[in-house]
């Protein structure tokens, strides 16, 4: 089983692969971005792959959600990560010392408060990992990487400020996916859908959470995205805490289609806390 996830070495994402794939071998791909790691599960290069979905600060991470449906993909289960930040710097330095900070833009996000509040510029890399090896392959003394305690040591990197985030209780939700519908009736607690509306008219998303409220299903996830083909015309995605085995689950489903909107089930899963 080959299993993709974004590096290089010491990203946040290869320690939920590695925590969450620890009981059997397994081959890893990491890959330079999170569109190449859907990109290489859609194409059949890895059978599985992790990425983060959704962040407790800043929000969900569109190009996943994005990717799901660009690569077909499914869910096949929902990690919870616990998220610390770390300025990381090559030499010994001081938050003082630091004009410049590299990394992921859910990474910057997640720091937002330090970054404004030091006047910090900022400059986008595809992972944590790789801000940090970049600031590991310069000679700048006033650059600072936002990475993992693992890519501290992984690059010999020094921690000038540890828990640099907006909030202490950070944590991401990663989700695991793969090509195959594995979307079975077997007891999950969670299930993820696509909703989409064939017609535009006032009041449809409320009409498609009224199904849920009726039915006493909760939600723990809602996003709109565009469809990309039209100004102002959305899909939406819902994840709800009942699993496609549930006969209100299903009930919820047949009254979606019924009202005439196209739903997709991208997976039924459990979570697992890392
Ligand atoms: O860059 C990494 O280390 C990642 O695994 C990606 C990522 C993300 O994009 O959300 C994962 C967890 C943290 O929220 C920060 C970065």
């Amino acid at each position: 089983m080959k299993a993709a996830y974004l590096g290089p070495q010491g990203s946040f994402s290869e320690e939920a692969a590695h925590r969450y794939f620890s009981e059997v071998n397994h081959e890893w791909l990491p890959c330079d971005s999170i569109v190449d790691v859907l990109e290489a599960v859609g194409e059949g290069a890895a059978d599985k792959g992790i990425v983060p979905i959704e962040n407790s600060i800043e929000g969900t991470i569109n190009m996943t959600a994005d990717g799901l449906l660009t690569y077909n993909l499914f869910v096949e289960a929902e990690l919870i990560f616990p998220v610390s930040l770390h300025l990381l710097t090559k030499e010994h330095a001081s938050l003082q010392d630091i004009r410049e900070v590299w990394s992921i833009v859910p990474a910057l996000a997640q720091c937002r408060e330090l970054i404004r509040t030091n006047k910090l510029k900022t400059r986008q890399f595809d992972s944590t990992s790789s801000a940090a090896q970049a600031v590991m392959n310069q000679e700048r003394h006033d650059v600072a990487a936002i990475a993992s305690h693992a890519a501290a040591k992984l690059f010999g990197l020094h921690i000038a400020k540890s828990g640099i985030q907006d909030n202490e209780n950070n944590h991401t939700r990663f989700i695991v996916v793969s090509k195959e519908n594995n979307v079975q009736h077997q007891e999950r607690t969670k299930t993820m859908l696509l909703i989409s509306p064939t017609e535009d008219y006032s009041g449809v998303l409320s009409s498609i959470l009224n199904v849920f409220t009726a039915l006493s299903i909760n939600l723990t996830w809602i996003e709109s995205r565009p469809t990309k083909k039209q100004l102002g015309t959305y899909h939406f995605f819902i994840e709800a805490q009942k699993g496609m085995h549930d006969d209100r689950m299903k009930k919820a489903v047949s009254i979606l289609q019924a009202f005439g909107h196209e739903v997709s089930v991208l997976g039924s899963y459990h979570t697992t806390k890392l």
